[in-house]
């Protein structure tokens, strides 16, 4: 069977992207999501003169005509409304983030007065108009935007929000993902295996993934046996807008999956592709339901979610994918004609950033992950990649 390239595997992937629509959420609920709305200012930014220094605001044009001591006719306090200066030759003292005084143009430190018998004197050479004061819509006007749609929400916006009063804003909806561990071999968590078992580890990668991208994702485990597949895996299919599968896509006498899932009507897009890890990665869809089923070895599980479930996710959510590449530290050589994710461990010199191979003892050498930090995708048309050469990395830190 021909081998599909990675590139034309990730291109198909990328066709295959959903539109899972809008929903609206609390506003500190959304860090990590994309806005699907523009963020606009509901007034003024800062929405008063507001004074910027603890001190005392005056007229400047009164200390231009050479007033050097002024006396204290009252104390603007932030959150009281505007007073207002009575007497332009007097002052009225003024703390950061209150509205500046009616008939006030200028704000002093503490620092540099003297105050005494309720008269503050300023030892100064100059005012200028409007110092220590930060200017009504200095920074943005009101209906300007202040976040446009599209963009991934973090700590910044969720104080824009705060500011405008946006308790729920609209964001892109997450799919609904179900991740299947399928194999007799596999025993949970708590369970203590017996000689010819394992814990199902690559489900617990799979949840972490997605939980990066803020999908909260439900699991299950099913056994090797063809009818429980097919009717439980039935099930998802309706539940579900995208099923992720780790295991028994190979060719091995109970990798039921590629079968179990061309029975229930899921089109084959690819099986096999030309990588290592991950080789065996099938790949299909039924109307707007995507299925990725991923090679059972845990690192081929982990790379191929990093490579193929991010962009679509990314793309379906219309999120531009960062992309990444590193300097390889030392040469490597890797002969098959596959595309081969390298784990790497990566270290920033000189502001350069550089891979060093730590290749692991195979797919199946899930604890070797702990030492790297990414994958270098090293392509299928060489052999000898030199020291000094720069590849495309997939970063998991
Ligand atoms: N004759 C061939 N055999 C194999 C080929 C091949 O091309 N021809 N490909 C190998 C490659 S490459 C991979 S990768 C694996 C993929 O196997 P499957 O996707 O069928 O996965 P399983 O057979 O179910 O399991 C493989 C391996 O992974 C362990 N596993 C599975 N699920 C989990 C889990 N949730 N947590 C932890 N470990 C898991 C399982 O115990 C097996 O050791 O096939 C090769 N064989
Ligand atoms: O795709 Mo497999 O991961 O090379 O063992
Ligand atoms: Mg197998």
């Amino acid at each position: 069977m021909e081998l599909t390239t990675v590139k034309d595997a990730l291109e198909i992937i990328l066709k295959s992207a959903e539109d899972f629509g809008i929903e609206e959420i609390d506003f500190l609920q959304s860090s990590g999501r994309i806005l699907q709305e523009n963020i606009v200012a509901d007034r003024d930014f800062p929405p008063f003169n507001r004074v910027s220094m603890d001190g005392i605001a005056i007229s400047s044009e009164a200390f231009n005509n050479g007033i050097r001591s002024f006396k204290i006719e009252g104390i603007q306090a932030a959150g009281s409304p505007q007073l207002s200066l009575k007497n332009t030759e007097n002052c009225i003292e003024a703390m950061t983030g209150a509205v500046l005084p009616k008939n006030t143009d200028a704000v002093i430190q503490y620092e540099l007065l003297t105050i005494e018998n309720n008269s503050a004197t300023v030892n100064l050479e100059a005012v200028k108009e409007f110092q220590n004061v930060h200017l009504k819509g200095l920074d943005r006007k009101q209906g300007d935007v202040l976040i446009p749609k599209d963009i991934l929400i973090s700590a910044a916006e969720i104080s824009v929000f705060a500011t405008v009063g946006k308790e729920k804003v609209k964001v892109a909806k997450q799919p609904k993902v179900m991740i299947v561990s399928t194999g007799n071999e596999l025993v949970e968590v708590d369970q203590i295996p017996a000689e010819h078992q394992i814990r199902r580890s690559n489900v617990y990668a799979l949840v972490s993934l997605l939980e990066k991208l803020q999908i909260k994702a439900e699991t299950a485990h099913i056994l090797d046996d063809k009818e429980t597949l097919t009717s439980t895996i039935e099930g998802f299919l309706n539940e579900y807008d995208v099923l992720l599968f780790s295991g028994a896509v190979s060719k091995g006498k109970f990798d039921f999956i590629p079968e179990v899932l061309n029975n229930l009507g899921v089109q084959k897009l690819f099986h096999q592709v030309k990588q290592r890890p991950g080789k065996p990665f099938w790949f299909g869809k039924k109307q707007h339901k995507t299925v990725f089923a991923f090679p059972g070895n845990p690192v081929s599980t982990f790379v191929s979610c990093l490579k193929y479930f991010y962009p679509w996710y990314y793309k379906s959510v219309n999120l531009e994918m960062p992309k990444n590449e590193a300097i390889l530290s030392e040469d490597f050589y890797f002969k098959p004609n596959l595309t081969y994710f390298l784990q790497v461990k990566l270290t920033q010199e000189e502001g350069k950033l550089y891979a060093t191979p730590i290749a692991g003892k195979g797919s199946g050498d899930l604890a070797n992950l702990v030492d790297a930090d990414a994958f270098l995708e090293l392509p299928d048309d060489s052999t000898n990649f030199t020291k000094g050469t720069i590849f495309p990395i997939i970063k998991f830190r």
